[in-house]
């Protein structure tokens, strides 16, 4: 668990973190948002001491992280850029074993835990092991980042812009991996972005700052439904807020059973998000779609005329990760 209370950061005169407090519970995936230079990295940066914090406390499963060693402290928490920050002559393989050796385990156990992550990875050790970093595309470059931060096996993982120089396609394709990645592992991830739906698709806690304060936080529904003001309302899409929901629930929370009349043409999987069911709707020009459980057997019917008319939900129950 990493807690910060009333953590402060001040440049000289400039008080790039003013009074930010926030908990982030074990195995649970935090995101920071927030326009440029509203002190998020800094915030990032002080929870591994790559920066320390002027005043507050940042706890650390209860302990406060000045006691701790601030080099240990480093190998214990994993830490990934948008820059990757790999070492150029050094090879995938060695750069992925960077934190193992520094902590001195045997060189056969790095070996293997080298091999295991790149596996999980997905960067198949024959082809990537002995090339070097600029023999890399920016989507592997990235995989090798991870991989390296998750060497040591750390609780905590720190993650700075990590796909902000990816191209679009490469970059969900990173954020699906890293979601199927943190389901097995429960990391307890803290995640920098100004993408708000990369924000709102990854996180269960999200953190809205603005000008080194904290404006709100929450689950991306509970911020969805009722932001506080206008500059999280706009953070979060303005108008499109209706989608953003609509791309946190699934089919399956808003399907009826199916009706004795002729079923709907278009066919609807129950774990697509309503958002892409909306999609379907619009594209085949259709109010209804029968809902098809992963057999193709048809269990339920979603109707436009019955969402619309649907109580305000209050408090949305986040999706689980
Ligand atoms: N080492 C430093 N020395 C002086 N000022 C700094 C330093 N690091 C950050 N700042 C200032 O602190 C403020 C917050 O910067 P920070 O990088 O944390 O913002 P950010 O929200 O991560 O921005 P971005 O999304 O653009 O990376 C900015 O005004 C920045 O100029």
């Amino acid at each position: 668990m990493i807690e910060l209370s009333h953590v402060t950061k001040r440049f000289g005169d400039e008080m790039a973190v003013d009074d930010v407090s926030f908990k982030v519970a074990k195995g649970e995936f935090c995101a920071l948002v927030g326009t440029s230079g509203c002190g998020k990295s800094t915030t990032l940066r002080m929870i591994n001491r790559l920066l320390e914090h002027s005043e507050g406390e940042i706890l650390l499963d209860g302990q406060p992280i000045r006691d701790f060693d601030a080099v240990q402290l480093r190998r214990r928490i994993g830490y990934v850029i948008q820059s990757t920050g790999l070492f150029p002559h050094w090879t995938v393989a060695r750069n992925i074993g960077l934190v193992p050796r520094l902590l001195k385990w045997p060189s056969t156990k790095v070996h293997s835990r080298v091999e295991q992550l790149m596996h999980l990875l997905g960067l198949p050790v024959g082809e990537f092991a002995h090339k070097f970093p600029h023999q890399l595309s920016g989507g592997q470059a990235q995989r090798v980042g991870v991989a390296r931060a998750l060497a040591a096996d750390p609780d905590i993982l720190l993650m700075d812009e990590p796909f902000g120089a990816l191209d679009p396609i490469t970059r969900e394709k990173l954020q699906e991996e890293l979601r199927a990645l943190q389901s097995r592992l429960h990391k307890t991830i803290v995640f920098v972005t100004h993408d708000i739906d990369e924000a709102l698709q990854l996180a269960n806690h999200l953190v809205v700052m603005r000008a080194g304060r904290v404006v709100q936080q929450g689950t991306p529904l509970e911020l969805l439904h009722h932001p506080a003001d206008k500059f999280v309302e706009s953070m979060l899409g303005g108008v499109e807020r209706g989608l953003k929901q609509a791309g946190l629930t699934r089919v399956a929370d808003h399907m009826l059973p199916l009706s004795p009349t002729l079923p709907a043409q278009s066919r609807v999987p129950s774990s697509m998000s309503l958002r892409q069911a909306l999609s379907v709707m619009l594209r085949d020009h259709t109010e209804r779609l029968t809902v098809v459980d992963p057999h193709d057997m048809p269990v339920g019917e979603l109707s436009m005329r019955k969402l619309i008319r649907e109580p305000k939900a209050d408090q949305g129950h986040d999706r689980e990760h």
